[in-house]
């Protein structure tokens, strides 16, 4: 009989999400057997080659079946259907968590499919990179990061504690929070900033006066602003359509200083202009250290 927090790990998506956790639970010693549930046979394959998980199966149902805690990291739009499938095939009070990256229509739509003792906890780890796949995967992602537990009236207590502790040993600091404040903020810091670097690269690389790709004559800043616009289109439509009120009225605010700048520029407002930059790295200084 096995010791460790978690006898039985299922992790539904091995991608760079679901394959740090198992990674970084096995690093900790804080896991028995990970099996890994995916469509695509060659990344689970890839994923067994790397150690990220112990086994495999493009079964969903058969893969839960005697897991401790179920993991879902697929995109957002997909976790309602895959959750409803793990919940019917899950034992008696084991736990289903996942790592979407927008919570409201992810816990409304979930929680009442639920059968009686199978226990759901929503979660967000605030960490992750450009890269998708089992091959992106890597044991210290959640290390100095946050999580985002986002329990509501439902949530069992003891599951909650149990993902907490999950979380906490893949080196994570959790933060409880409310559905609606977690889909706001990430609105601000992190779906924003992926609209306009996906907005910026198009508007760069569709840039054809001089018949060749400008993209290559690309410093720095470039490189460093657009950097999350190499991340997975999938998951991206996703959160756009999902955390779609929150984003729109982030994207209206950032076009409202958008258009305020254009007009600076246009009119030559060198005051104006000093005070727009001047202000914004006072922000920016304070908020990145
Ligand atoms: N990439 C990031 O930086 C972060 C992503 N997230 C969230 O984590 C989740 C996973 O993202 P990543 O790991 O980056 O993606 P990924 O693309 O690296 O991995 C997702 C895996 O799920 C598989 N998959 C897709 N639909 C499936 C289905 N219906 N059934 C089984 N497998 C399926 C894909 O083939 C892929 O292997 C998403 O919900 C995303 O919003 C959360 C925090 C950070
Ligand atoms: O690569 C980056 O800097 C990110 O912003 C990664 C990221 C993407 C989506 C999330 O929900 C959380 C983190």
């Amino acid at each position: 009989m096995s010791t460790c927090l978690v006898p039985r790990l299922a992790v539904v998506g091995v991608g760079l999400i679901g394959g740090s956790l198992a990674l970084a639970l096995k690093a900790a010693g804080a896991v028995g057997e990970v099996v890994g549930i995916g469509r695509g046979r060659a990344n689970l394959d890839k994923a067994l080659e790397l150690g990220v998980i112990d086994r495999a199966t493009q079964d969903l149902a058969e893969g839960v079946r005697d897991a401790d805690l179920v993991f879902l990291a697929t995109p957002v739009l997909s976790l309602t259907e895959v959750a409803a499938t793990a919940a019917a095939h899950m034992k008696l009070g084991a736990i289903l968590t996942d790592g979407g990256s927008v919570k409201g229509s992810v816990a409304a739509a979930i929680e009442p499919l639920l059968p009686v003792g199978i226990h759901f906890v929503p979660g967000h780890p605030i960490a992750g990179t450009e890269k998708s796949g089992a091959e992106a995967a890597f044991a210290t992602l959640y290390h100095g990061r946050r999580c985002i537990l986002t329990p509501t009236a439902h949530t069992d207590i003891g599951a909650l504690d149990l993902v907490r502790r999950v979380w906490e040993i893949a080196g994570s600091s959790v933060v409880l929070m409310d559905v609606e404040k977690h889909d706001r903020i990430l609105a601000a810091i992190s779906h924003l900033p992926h609209m306009v670097a996906y907005s910026l690269v198009n508007a760069v690389g569709s840039y054809d006066r001089y018949e060749e790709n400008i993209l290559e004559y690309s410093a720095g800043g470039f490189r460093d602003f657009t950097r999350i616009a190499s991340s997975d289109p999938t998951m991206w439509r996703d959160i756009a359509l999902t955390n779609r009120d929150a984003l729109l009225e982030m994207m209206e605010r950032c076009e409202a200083f958008f258009a305020e700048l254009k007009e600076d520029v246009r009119n030559g407002e060198a005051d104006k202009l000093y005070e727009f930059f001047q202000r914004s790295k006072e922000l920016r200084d304070a908020i990145v250290k």
